[in-house]
């Protein structure tokens, strides 16, 4: 992925000047900046929701829309959410018809239950699943579709360490074994520098990228 020139602008207000970076398929690339500095508004534009003001944001093939997962920030879910894991992660599979699923769809549905270790509490209300459960199933929900590129928007923020790390592993997994481009917003400079191979550091106007082992110092030790 290609985003060149890039200038984004909610009406008068500009957000986002002259970025530019790039993305190879199968990379994995942290975005890291301080509240308010755009890194929502860039998510939108990267997910079609918002129109550029100006530059570009090319995908591998021209012409072919890129399929996109997302996974947002932790959010709960109560006690009375009325569906089962299974159901949950099942929701944003496309393409569906009929109110059922297909065969087809059953299948990848059990795989992607199965690759996110999803499978023993398939049929647990999602509101009683852990925290993160209840993350990996926003994570299956994302995959499901074989998307080429899965965002993660703060998706570890509020977890705890163990599930911040039992989340990346699964991410890295799909990294490397579906050439899955990855792109994590995110605040946790630890989390970045152990996943992610590229950096794209934003500030009020100002953009840094670099590989992640560059990241500069004085970043990482405010943390
Ligand atoms: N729908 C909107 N209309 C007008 N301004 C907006 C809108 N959404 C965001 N903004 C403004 O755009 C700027 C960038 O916001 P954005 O949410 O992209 O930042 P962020 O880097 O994601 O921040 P955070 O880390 O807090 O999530 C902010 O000044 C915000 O107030």
């Amino acid at each position: 992925m290609n985003v060149q020139r890039l200038a984004l602008s909610y009406g008068d207000e500009d957000v986002i000047d002259d970025l530019n970076f790039h993305l190879q398929a199968g990379h994995f690339l942290a975005v890291i900046g301080e509240n308010g500095v755009g890194k929502t508004t860039l998510v939108r534009a990267l997910l079609g929701q918002l129109k550029p003001k100006a530059g570009v944001i090319e995908f591998s093939e021209p012409k072919k829309k890129m399929k996109i997962g997302y996974v947002p920030q932790f959010r709960n879910l109560d006690e009375e959410y009325p569906l089962s894991v299974r159901d949950f992660v099942a929701l944003s599979l496309i393409n569906r018809r009929l109110p059922w699923l297909n065969k087809a769809e059953v299948q990848r549905l059990d795989e992607v239950m199965q690759q996110t270790n999803l499978l023993k509490i398939a049929n647990r209300p999602v509101g009683l699943a852990s925290g993160g459960e209840k993350q990996r199933a926003y994570l299956a929900q994302a995959l499901i579709n074989r998307p080429e590129l899965l965002i993660l928007d703060e998706s570890t923020a509020s977890l705890d360490n163990e599930m911040k790390y039992e989340l990346l592993d699964l991410v890295a997994k799909f990294q490397h074994g579906q050439d899955l481009s990855v792109i994590f917003i995110t605040h946790d400079l630890p989390l970045a520098q152990r996943y992610a191979d590229h950096f794209l550091m934003m500030e009020h106007f100002k953009y840094t990228t670099g590989k992640i082992a560059d990241l500069p110092v004085e970043q990482v030790e405010e943390q």
